[in-house]
C-alpha cells in the first residue's frame, strides 16, 4: 500500500498531437526498471471524457471536445485522491471511434508515480493541486496537426476531412483560449516533442528524486 506522501503525480499538458503520450510512455518504460513494474502507471485525460451513450452518433460527432467542459474533471480528481489514499480504482475505457465510454474500465492500484497526460489538464485548479511537478508540450501546431492527421486516420477511424474540419471548428480555436494559456502553469517547457532526449532525462531524474 501507498500512503500519501509516497504518491508522485506528474501532469503533462499541451496540444493535441504534441507528443504527449509519447513523452508519457517513454518516462514510465525507463522508470519501471529502476522504480518496478508495478510501482509507475500513466493515466490518460482522454479517459474521463464524458459518457455519450444516450447521445445519438450525429450529436456525439458535434460535440466540442477541446473544452475543459467535455471533460468529467470531477471523476479524474476523486481518482487521484483515491490513489493517494492508497485505494485502486476503475480508469473508465474511451473510444474515439463511438465518441464515448465503454461498458469496461481499467483497474489501477496505488503506485509510486502516476503520470498524467492531456490537453487540459493545467486548465483545471483542482487538477494542479495534486501535481508535484507539470511539463507543458511547447511543440509547434502546424507539426501537431500533421500528426494529428496522420494518427487519426491511421488508429482513430476518422476521414482526412474530418480531421481537418474538426481542427479549424475546435481544436485549434480551443488551443488559443484554454491551452495555450495553461502553458504558464507548467514548471517545466519541452520544446519539439515526445523524443526530446535530454528533456526526458531530466525528467526522469527530477521523478526519481520526487519519488525516493
Ligand atoms: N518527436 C516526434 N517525432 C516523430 N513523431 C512523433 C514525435 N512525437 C510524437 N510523434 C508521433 O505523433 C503522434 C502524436 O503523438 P502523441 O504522443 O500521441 O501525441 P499526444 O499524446 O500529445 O496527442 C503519434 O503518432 C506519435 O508517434
Ligand atoms: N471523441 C473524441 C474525443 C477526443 N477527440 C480529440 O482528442 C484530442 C485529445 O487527445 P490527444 O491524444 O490528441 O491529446 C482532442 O483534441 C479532441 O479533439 C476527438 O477527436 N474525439
Amino acid at each position: 500500500m501507498v500512503n500519501e506522501q509516497q504518491c508522485v503525480i506528474i501532469g503533462i499538458a499541451g496540444a493535441s498531437a504534441s507528443g504527449k503520450s509519447l513523452i508519457a510512455r517513454t518516462i514510465c518504460d525507463d522508470l519501471r526498471q529502476d522504480l518496478g513494474t508495478d510501482q509507475i502507471a500513466m493515466i490518460t485525460e482522454d479517459c474521463y471524457y464524458k459518457d455519450q451513450s444516450h447521445l445519438s452518433m450525429e450529436e456525439r460527432v458535434k460535440t466540442n471536445y477541446d473544452h475543459p467542459n467535455a471533460l468529467d474533471h470531477e471523476l479524474l480528481c476523486q481518482h487521484l485522491a483515491a490513489l493517494r489514499n492508497g485505494e485502486s480504482v476503475q480508469v473508465p475505457n474511451y473510444s474515439y471511434v463511438e465518441h464515448t465510454r465503454m461498458q469496461e474500465s481499467t483497474q489501477v492500484t496505488p503506485k509510486k508515480v502516476i503520470i498524467l497526460e492531456g490537453i487540459l489538464l493545467l486548465t483545471d485548479p483542482n487538477l494542479r493541486q495534486h501535481m508535484h511537478a507539470s511539463i507543458f508540450m511547447d511543440t509547434p501546431l502546424d507539426i501537431c496537426l500533421l500528426r494529428r492527421v496522420r494518427r487519426d486516420v491511421e488508429e482513430r477511424g476518422r476521414t482526412m476531412d474530418s480531421v481537418l474540419e474538426q481542427y479549424q471548428r475546435t481544436v485549434r480555436p480551443m488551443f488559443m483560449q484554454f491551452i495555450e494559456p495553461s502553458k504558464q502553469h507548467a514548471d517545466i517547457i519541452v520544446p519539439r516533442g515526445g523524443k526530446n532526449r535530454i528533456a526526458i532525462d531530466f525528467l526522469k531524474a527530477k521523478i526519481r528524486q520526487l519519488a525516493s
